[in-house]
C-alpha cells in the first residue's frame, strides 16, 4: 500500500469514527429528550396531585360529593349557573354545605383565579366589626379605634366572588346599605369621600325563612328580590341518607391527608351506626364525627367504638345503640365482640362456619353469639 492509499484509509476510518460518535450523540440527545419529557410529565402530575391534596385539606371543592337525586340536581344547577355572573341565593339548614356550594360556583366560574371572600353576617357588631366597616373598609381616624386604614371585603373580592353568609341576620339599616351597594356596584370607605367602583359576583346564603321575615317586616322585600335571582336549596343530610357513606369516605381521605393516617375503611357496625343516626348538624357534624374517629382509631379501620359518644346514644330515641348490659364493662365487651364477629362474617360473605374457624369458635357457639348480639344476617 502506498502512502496516499494509507492516508485515505486512515481518513476514511476517522470520518467513520466521527460519524459513529455523532450518531451516539444524537442517540443520547434523543434519550435525554424522552427522559426530560417523562420527567416533565411526572412533575406536572405531581403538581396536580399536590394541588388536589391542598384543596382537600383547605376544603376547596373539586366537585360536590353526593349521588342522590337531590345532590345530582344541586350539582346540575351549580354547573349551569357558575359560568354566568348571576347573583345566587343558597338555602339550607346549618352545616348542609352552603359555603361549600358557593365555593364550587366560584371555582367553576371565570372568576376562579380572583379571590373568594366570605362575610359572616351573623357575627357583626359595632365599630370596626360593623357591617359597613367589614364590607366597605375604613380610613385611619374614621371612628374611635380606627388606628389604621382597613380594606373591606368588597374591595378584597374585586374581580372575584363575595359570599354573604347568613344574610338574613343583617339588621334593617345594614340591609339598606347592602341594597345600595348592589344597585350601584360602588361604595365609599368609612371616613372617605372617594367613590370606589368594584366588580364582584354576589352569592348569599340563609337557613332562615326569608319570606316569613318579609311578612314580619324584618327582611326588606327589595333586597330579597335582588338576592333571589337564582336559588339553590340544599337538603338536610337525613334526606339524602345514601350520601352519608360517600361523604364519610371523602372525609376519611381528607383526614388521612391532614393527619398522615392510612385509614382504609369503616367497619360494618360503624356503618350501621352512621346510617342510623339522625344528623341534626348535617354534613358538618358528619365531618367532625369522622375527624374524631380518625384520631381515635389505632387501626386501618374505623370501628363503632371510635365514633363520638353522641352517636353511641341516639338522642332522638334516648336509647343506647350499644347492647344493653348490666354494667358498662359488659356493654363494652358486647360491643367489641359484635364488631369482631361482624368483621369475620363480612370477610367470609356471611359464612358462619368459615368465620368461626378464623376465630376458633364452634359453629354452634357462633350461632348463639350472633343471636345474642343481634348481628344482622347480611354480615
Ligand atoms: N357536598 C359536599 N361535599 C364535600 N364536603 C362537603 C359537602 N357539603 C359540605 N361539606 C363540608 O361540610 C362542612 C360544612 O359545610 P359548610 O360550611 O359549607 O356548611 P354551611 O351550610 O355553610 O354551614 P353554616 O350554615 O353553619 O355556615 C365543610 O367542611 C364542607 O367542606
Amino acid at each position: 500500500m502506498d502512502i496516499e492509499a494509507l492516508e485515505n484509509t486512515t481518513f476514511a476510518a476517522i470520518v467513520e469514527k466521527i460519524q459513529k460518535v455523532r450518531k451516539r450523540g444524537e442517540l443520547l440527545e434523543s434519550i435525554h429528550g424522552i427522559l426530560k419529557k417523562n420527567f416533565e410529565t411526572v412533575e406536572a402530575e405531581h403538581q396536580i396531585e399536590c394541588q388536589k391534596i391542598r384543596n382537600v385539606i383547605e376544603g376547596i371543592p373539586g366537585e360536590l360529593i353526593g349521588n342522590t337525586r337531590e345532590m345530582r340536581e344541586v350539582s346540575k344547577l351549580v354547573r349551569q349557573i357558575a359560568p354566568t355572573a348571576a347573583t345566587v341565593l343558597i338555602r339550607g339548614k346549618a352545616g348542609t354545605g352552603k359555603e361549600y356550594v358557593a365555593r364550587s360556583i366560584h371555582e367553576l366560574s371565570e372568576r376562579k383565579d380572583s379571590p373568594f371572600v366570605a362575610l359572616n353576617c351573623d357575627a357583626l357588631t359595632e365599630g370596626a366589626n360593623s357591617f359597613e366597616s367589614e364590607l366597605f373598609g375604613f380610613e385611619r381616624g374614621a371612628f374611635t379605634g380606627a388606628t389604621n386604614r382597613h380594606i373591606g371585603k368588597a374591595e378584597q373580592a374585586n374581580g372575584g366572588t363575595l359570599f354573604l353568609d347568613e344574610v338574613a341576620d343583617l339588621p334593617l339599616p345594614a340591609q339598606i346599605k347592602l341594597l345600595q351597594f348592589i344597585q350601584e356596584q360602588s361604595f365609599k370607605r368609612l371616613g372617605s369621600n372617594i367613590e370606589q367602583r368594584c366588580n364582584v359576583r354576589l352569592i348569599a346564603s340563609t337557613g332562615k325563612n326569608l319570606e316569613a321575615m318579609m311578612q314580619h317586616g324584618t327582611f326588606r322585600e327589595d333586597l330579597y328580590y335582588r338576592l333571589n335571582i337564582f336559588q339553590i336549596s340544599l337538603p338536610e343530610l337525613i334526606q339524602r341518607k345514601t350520601d352519608i357513606l360517600l361523604l364519610a369516605d371523602h372525609f376519611i381521605e381528607k383526614m388521612n391527608y391532614k393527619y398522615g393516617k392510612k385509614i382504609l375503611r369503616l367497619s360494618s357496625p360503624a356503618i350501621d351506626m352512621l346510617m342510623s343516626y339522625h344528623w341534626p348538624g348535617n354534613v358538618r357534624e358528619l365531618e367532625n364525627c369522622i375527624e374524631h374517629a380518625c384520631l381515635a382509631t389505632t387501626d386501618v379501620c374505623i370501628n363503632a367504638y371510635d365514633l363520638p359518644p353522641t352517636l353511641q346514644t341516639d338522642v332522638t330515641s334516648g336509647t343506647s345503640v350499644l347492647p344493653e348490659g348490666n354494667s358498662p364493662l359488659s356493654t363494652l365487651m358486647d360491643s367489641y365482640e359484635r364488631e369482631i364477629l361482624s368483621e369475620a362474617l363480612r370477610r367470609h360473605d356471611g359464612n358462619m362456619s368459615a368465620a368461626g374457624r378464623d376465630l376458633s369458635v364452634s359453629p354452634r357457639m357462633m350461632l348463639y353469639k350472633i343471636r345474642r348480639l343481634g348481628i344482622a344476617a347480611s354480615n
